[in-house]
Parts: C-alpha cells; sequence; structure tokens
C-alpha cells in the first residue's frame, strides 16, 4: 500500500486527541472543534462514512470545574469524564448540528470488544448508525472501566480505540489527529534537528525507541502509543495517517494522497 491507497478510501475513522481539543490554558479549543465539526459534515454529505474517535473527556470535565490539573485518584478521574463526557458530546451535537449533521455517542470498554458477540453487536450497532448517515462519536466508556488483572475492560488509550474501531468497522483509514506534524525521527520536542517521516511500512525495535511520551500535560500515550495503535493497524492490513489536529482542513489533502503528516501502510 502507498499513499495512492488513500484515493479510495471511503469509510474513514477520525481519531482526535486531548491535546487538539484543549487549549494550554485549560479552554475548550474552538477553533478546532469547529474546523472538526465542518470537515466531518461535509465529508459525510459527500458521500464519506465517518467515524469519529474523541479523547477530551477527562480534559473538558477539568474545564467544567475550572481545574487545571488531573487528580490522582482514579474515582476523581471517574467523575471528572462522567462530567466531561455530557460536555463534550453536547459541544458536539451543537456543532456538528449547526452543519446540518447529527451525531451519535457510543461509549465503549475492552471486554465488548473482547466477546465475539458483543464485537459483533458493535459492528452491527456501528453499521447501522453509519447507514442512516450520521456520525458515530466514541469515547472510552471512562467513567466505569477498570484496569483490574482478573477484570480489564480498559483500552488503555484512545490511539488504540481508535486502531481497534477501525478494525471493528473494517474502515478504509484511521487518520489521527495530535498536537504534532507526525512521527519524526526522535522526539522533535528534544531535539531541534528532528526530521518528519513521510511514511512507515513496518513498526520496528529502532522506531519504537524514536518515540518518547506525551508532549503536552493534557496528552496521555505520547509517540508510543500511537506506534502501538499502527502496530494494530498493519495486523489488521488496515491505514493510517498521523497528522496535526491545528490543521483539521488537510483531512481533504490526506485524501486526495497529498504528502501530509506520516503515512503508515504495508
Ligand atoms: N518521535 C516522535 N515524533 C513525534 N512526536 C513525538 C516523538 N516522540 C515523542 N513525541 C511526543 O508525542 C506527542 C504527541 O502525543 P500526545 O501528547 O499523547 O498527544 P495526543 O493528545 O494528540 O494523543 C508530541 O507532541 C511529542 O511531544
Ligand atoms: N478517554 C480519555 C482520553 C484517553 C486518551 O488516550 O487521551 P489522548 O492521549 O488525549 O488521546 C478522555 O476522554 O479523557
Amino acid at each position: 500500500m502507498n499513499r495512492e491507497n488513500l484515493k479510495t478510501a471511503k469509510r474513514i475513522v477520525i481519531k482526535i486527541g486531548t491535546s487538539s481539543l484543549i487549549l494550554d490554558n485549560g479552554k475548550i479549543n474552538l477553533k478546532n472543534i469547529d474546523e472538526l465539526a465542518f470537515t466531518l459534515s461535509s465529508l459525510q454529505h459527500e458521500g464519506y462514512e465517518i467515524i469519529l474517535v474523541t479523547s477530551g473527556a477527562i480534559g473538558v470535565g477539568l474545564n467544567v470545574l475550572g481545574m487545571t490539573r488531573r487528580p490522582s485518584e482514579i474515582a476523581q478521574q471517574q467523575a471528572l469524564a462522567a462530567i466531561g463526557q455530557v460536555e463534550l458530546i453536547s459541544l458536539y451535537n451543537q456543532i456538528f448540528g449547526r452543519y446540518q449533521q447529527k451525531v451519535s455517542q457510543l461509549l465503549l470498554t475492552n471486554d465488548v470488544i473482547a466477546f465475539p458477540e458483543s464485537r459483533k453487536n458493535a459492528t452491527e450497532a456501528l453499521n447501522a448508525i453509519l447507514g442512516l448517515g450520521i456520525i458515530p462519536i466514541i469515547n472510552e466508556n471512562d467513567a466505569v472501566s477498570v484496569d483490574e488483572m482478573d477484570h480489564r475492560t480498559k483500552f488503555g488509550d484512545n490511539d488504540r480505540l481508535g486502531a481497534i474501531v477501525t478494525t471493528i468497522s473494517d474502515a478504509d483509514l484511521l487518520i489521527m489527529l495530535s498536537d504534532i506534524d507526525g512521527l519524526y525521527d526522535k522526539n522533535p520536542t528534544i531535539f531541534d534537528d528532528a526530521q518528519l517521516i513521510d511514511s512507515v511500512s513496518e513498526i520496528t525495535d529502532t522506531l519504537m525507541k524514536s518515540a518518547g511520551g506525551a508532549g503536552s500535560r493534557f496528552g496521555t500515550g505520547g509517540m508510543t502509543s500511537k506506534l502501538e495503535a499502527a502496530k494494530i493497524i498493519f495486523d489488521a492490513n488496515k491505514q493510517m495517517v498521523l497528522t496535526n489536529g491545528a490543521r483539521i482542513f488537510e483531512i481533504r489533502d490526506i485524501i486526495s494522497a497529498k504528502k501530509k503528516g506520516t503515512y503508515f501502510g504495508q
């Protein structure tokens, strides 16, 4: 596969990270959310099938309560996610509505995907929503997911969730929107001479070593979790583009196979 394959993508999953949804001062990034709603709604109207995987429940929850730091206690984080998710989906509903696009909400946990019956159910629900011309907006059900040894229902992070949603929906492409232009040969927030990588066909150990942790105080997994997601994409013989959530209009360039971000395809 190469970038030319992007021109044939019809069902597309977009994953947007917290760093693209929340400004450094903790306020909501309305510019990005508006551009996202306009771009995704217009693509959907033109016949693409769009699925949005969104982070931001905890970030928006902090904003709602006027807090600046993520609490360390799990119950507090879950409470914040429950509070923030309502606000987040309500914002999406309002702003997509402005572009005549209806949205729906799916909150998933890993067990839903792990069991074949519930996985099939989730896939069928997604297909039905898309069949109605509605954009599914998906996040992890953070308020109830747990990470116990014998009862693990957490996905870990939304990069992984984005890759899993791409596989269960049999989408043609995952576009991952982050706070950086793509994958660099070393962490660009540390090394000034880091070079943007145009395309990746295999996740090697060297590549994994070049990836560092999260860049902002809101991001969770950093580049490592994006490369882990790319492994899931490769295993499912799918493709992914990692690009900057600050220039959402470039999604159109990406699906026209223009050189934007980093392309992952085998
Ligand atoms: N090799 C690398 N290439 C690009 N970014 C990297 C690399 N290694 C570490 N990073 C860091 O990963 C960050 C993106 O991940 P993250 O903060 O989790 O964002 P998001 O909220 O979009 O998921 C970048 O801002 C950067 O600081
Ligand atoms: N599900 C969590 C986000 C988890 C996550 O992976 O966040 P990010 O690294 O910003 O994509 C939330 O909505 O706050």
